[in-house]
């Protein structure tokens, strides 16, 4: 599909087809469908991000905390949505030794202790060991930092998967 096919998409099927670029928040697309017509991709992405931008802080860690944990049960268990389990497959996420595992477990639960929101990284630029060094150093910054850290992630996250969606002539900026 390409932009104009985008742009010319009613908002069902907008929200359908594009509902998870930010996980499991279809109000971000539902909200930026009204902004049509997108002059390209990056138009596209950029009306996301001034969205998700204006939000109060509160928006933004509720963002955060619609996504799973990274190598949680959940990732076995098949109730991820399949972006999710293929980002973090991709990571090798899906594949820790037992010791990896438990690591990842604890530091997830320090870190949401520490924050109230889960830890979020871009699974697909990153592999599990320096997802796991990431989130170790990462416990150790202030609130309000991890927040804006964890929706720059978000960010990326979304660019990967409108570019897994739409058709684009520019060479990948990221
Ligand atoms: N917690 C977290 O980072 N989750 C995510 N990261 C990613 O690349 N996909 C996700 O669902």
């Amino acid at each position: 599909m390409d932009i104009s096919a985008v742009n010319a998409l009613p908002y069902e099927d907008f929200v359908n087809i594009f509902g998870n670029v930010v996980e499991k928040c279809p109000i971000i697309t539902a909200a930026v469908w009204s902004m049509r017509p997108f002059a390209s991709l990056s138009a596209l992405e950029a009306a996301i991000s001034e969205f998700i931008d204006a939000l109060p802080e509160s928006g933004k860690e509720g963002i955060l905390r619609c996504h799973p944990d990274l190598a949680s049960r959940d990732l076995h268990g098949g109730t991820l949505t399949r972006e999710s389990r293929e980002e973090q497959a991709r990571a090798g996420l899906d594949a820790l030794s037992s010791a990896e595992a438990s690591r990842m477990a604890q530091l997830n639960v320090e870190y949401k202790e520490r924050f109230k929101f889960p830890f979020v990284i871009c699974a697909r630029m990153n592999d599990k060991a320096n997802i796991l060094r990431q989130l170790s150093e990462r416990c150790g910054n202030e609130r309000a930092a991890e927040r804006a850290r964890g929706i720059e992630e978000v960010k990326k996250i979304c660019r990967l998967r409108l570019q897994g969606l739409v058709l684009t002539d520019a060479p990948n900026k990221l």
